[in-house]
């Protein structure tokens, strides 16, 4: 492809990213993924530039764009190469129009911006949340030696994570499924605030496709019990083939009835050493991976994930055994989601205690930690350790 056909690629696919952000479609990277499995001709150098180019949008509009060649136009306004692209050759851009308008800047819709602000959240690091995300791994010791994985890709160690690697970015995981998993730094801490250790039955409640499930099972040597439970059966059946691949065999996926898992539960009341709770959020954390969620999100979709997380807190608590622990987790920097959930759980159960927690990173925020791509180099989460009385 030329680079003016490139740069129409990318706006036809910013279009469909646009399309789906206003309708509640599919992702931009699944987006992407559809666009060339019907385009052959393509080739991965290819690929690899009109992806570029629709991040370089994305992250450049803080609101949604009107269309995508405006969110293209908004780049080319400071690229001089880019905009020369705009030739009206037979697979590029039309000419810039003098009269055209860019999409505006931004790093967010403003509603945020003060939603974040009011969370304690300074512009410098609001503008870090959309920066591009390092590739994090976590390597499995049941099947591979970290050091000699950091050897092999030329990876960095992560302070603090004895299994993470950081590495070089593209890096091919193809050949070395089931001894690593992307998985990026800050999840890996939260994760540890499970504790998790051999022996233990522990309850990953939003389990989802196994993220942290597979931590878990690593910390505990899989030795133990993990149930594994979701809500969402597609996710959910990703988790056992990637177990397998890593050799956990300790884990039980068990899919629960949306308002009906207290019944698909009852086995396992007042049992868990742990129950882990990675809530459903509004993911403000991950925007380094999906920038355009943040065309997504409204002040109506926060109030349903707030109310969401509510839930699972009042599903998963009794399910703790006498002096165990919950751990609830959200990948969000919005106190509605993280430090409010907590007061409201601690002062409707007043006999619960919050434990200080000891993770390689974070910085303390209501009664848990805090971790945001500007100050740690992580996704952005929000973690807090509760303890049930014995
Ligand atoms: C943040 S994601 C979990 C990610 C996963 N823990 C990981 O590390 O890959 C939140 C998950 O909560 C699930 N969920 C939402 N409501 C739930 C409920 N009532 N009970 C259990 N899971 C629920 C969603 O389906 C989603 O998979």
């Amino acid at each position: 492809m030329t680079p003016a056909a490139r740069t129409q690629a990318a706006i036809e696919l910013l279009d469909e990213v646009i399309a789906a952000a206003r309708g509640g479609g599919a992702a931009a990277d699944t987006l992407i993924a559809r666009y060339f499995a019907t385009r052959r001709y393509a080739g991965s150098k290819d690929r690899r530039a009109v992806r570029e180019l629709v991040y370089a949008a994305i992250r450049r509009a803080g609101e949604i764009p009107a269309s995508g060649r405006a969110a293209m136009l908004a780049v080319a306004a400071d690229d001089a190469e880019l905009a020369a692209r705009f030739d009206g050759s037979t697979h590029g851009p039309a000419p810039i129009d003098p009269d055209e308008a860019p999409a505006s800047g931004g790093v967010m819709p403003a509603w945020l911006a003060e939603a974040l602000s009011a969370s304690g959240i300074a512009a410098d690091q609001q503008a870090a949340l959309i920066d591009r995300a390092p590739l994090d791994v976590r390597v499995n010791r049941l099947l591979a030696d970290p050091q000699a994985l950091a050897d092999q890709l030329g990876g960095t160690p992560i302070p603090g994570l004895p299994d993470a690697l950081r590495l070089p970015a593209g890096t091919n995981l193809d050949p070395l499924a089931g001894q690593v998993e992307v998985q990026d730094a800050g999840s890996q801490i939260v994760s540890r605030a499970a504790r998790a250790a051999p022996g233990q039955s522990v309850i990953d409640l939003c389990a989802g496709g196994g993220g942290k499930t597979l931590a878990l099972a690593a910390a505990m040597a899989n030795d133990g019990r993990i149930l594994a439970t979701d809500i969402d059966r597609a996710r959910l059946s990703r988790l056992i083939p990637r177990a397998t691949k890593a050799g956990v065999t300790i884990v039980e996926p068990r899919l629960l009835d949306p308002q009906r898992e207290d019944e698909a539960l009852a086995d396992w009341q007042d049992t868990a050493d742990c129950v882990l709770i990675d809530a459903p959020c509004s993911g403000t954390g991950t925007w380094r991976r999906n920038p355009e969620a943040r065309w997504r999100l409204t002040p109506d979709r926060l109030r349903r994930v707030a109310e969401q997380q509510r839930h699972v807190l009042s599903v998963g608590a009794p399910l703790v055994r006498p002096g165990g622990a919950l751990v609830y987790i959200v990948c969000s920097l919005l106190d509605a989601e993280g430090r409010d959930q907590v007061d409201a759980f601690l002062a409707d159960h007043p006999d619960w205690t919050a434990e200080p927690l000891d993770l390689p990173a974070g910085t303390r925020h209501g009664h848990g930690l805090r971790l945001d791509p500007a100050s740690h180099g992580t996704d952005g989460f929000f973690v807090a350790r509760l303890i049930r009385p014995c």
